[in-house]
């Protein structure tokens, strides 16, 4: 039987020696990372430089070219159908383009891992599973039988929250969560992602490219760059770092606002 990580003290991602190739291009080179149980982890790192693959990689949708990744316990590539099942129960997946079927509503869409994985239940609690996890998304219960196609773009991505709760995960993964929302709507998702978190007892992987959402909701930041995570700690030791991309990123004209609209949020 694997440790499959239930003991509180381990970290709920373990990622060492992480390369991934493609073709002559080396995206990743001896990563290492690691997931503190109940925290947001945020993943910064400038565009290419592999926020996305290291996420694939830690959902077990690529398979690495070396090294050794742990989540819950579990190697996300492992041929054992129990360790597969397992992750797929305790990891929720937010896409950045939300992923969902357009053809089918949104209750349809949340009830999708429902039926695949308990259909032993009968529809009518399906249903109200369905509605429960909605709700706790922020979409009013008539969203429920809307297709994605009537819903606003950040109503869409609540209606993916909702599908990526559906199975009570205490890890989810979110791509990219606020790209393509106006900054009254990321806002608001920030502190969604902050409640579920709270009240779930969520831990969160965060890639993202909004420094508000950093200062707003994350308890640590990574920092990718030369292929690797160059620094993980809370942001106000990352802001401290002599690193030419953290110093472009934090301390450039976005950075200090964002900074400045964080601070003056925490005096009011
Ligand atoms: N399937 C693939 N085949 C070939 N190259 C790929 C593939 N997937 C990713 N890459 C390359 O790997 C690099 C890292 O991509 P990735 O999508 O992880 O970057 P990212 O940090 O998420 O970028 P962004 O912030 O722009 O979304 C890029 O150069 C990309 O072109």
């Amino acid at each position: 039987m694997p440790d499959r990580g239930d003991a509180d003290a381990s970290p709920i991602i373990r990622v060492r020696g992480l390369i991934n190739r493609f073709g002559a291009q080396t995206v990743h080179d001896g990563l290492d990372l690691d997931v503190v149980r109940g925290e947001i982890l945020g993943v910064v790192g400038g565009s290419g430089s592999g926020k996305s693959v290291l996420m694939r990689s830690l959902i077990g949708l690529r398979t690495p070219d070396e090294g050794e990744i742990q989540v819950l316990g579990v190697d996300p590539r492992s041929d054992d159908p129990q360790d597969r099942l397992h992750l797929e129960r305790s990891t929720g997946v937010l896409f950045q383009d939300g992923a969902l079927f357009s053809s089918l509503t949104v209750g349809e869409n949340v009830q999708v891992p429902l039926k695949e994985h308990h259909p032993e239940l009968p529809e009518s609690l399906r249903y109200e599973l369905a509605l429960l996890k909605v709700r706790l998304a922020g979409l009013p219960a008539d969203a429920l039988d809307k297709l994605p196609s009537q819903l606003s773009g950040g109503m869409r991505k609540r209606a993916a929250l909702a599908r990526s709760l559906a199975l009570d995960p205490p890890l989810l993964f979110l791509d990219e969560p606020t790209a393509g929302l106006d900054p009254i709507g990321a806002a608001a998702f920030d502190r969604l992602i902050r409640t579920l978190q709270q009240a779930l007892g969520l831990t969160v992987f965060l890639i993202t490219h909004d420094l508000d959402t950093l200062y707003a909701i994350c308890d640590r930041v990574a920092v990718i760059a030369d292929r690797k995570v160059v620094a993980a700690a809370p942001l106000a030791e990352i802001e401290r770092l002599d690193h030419p991309w953290i110093r472009d990123y934090f301390h450039g004209p976005r950075g200090r606002a964002a900074h400045a609209a964080a601070a003056t949020a925490e005096d009011t």
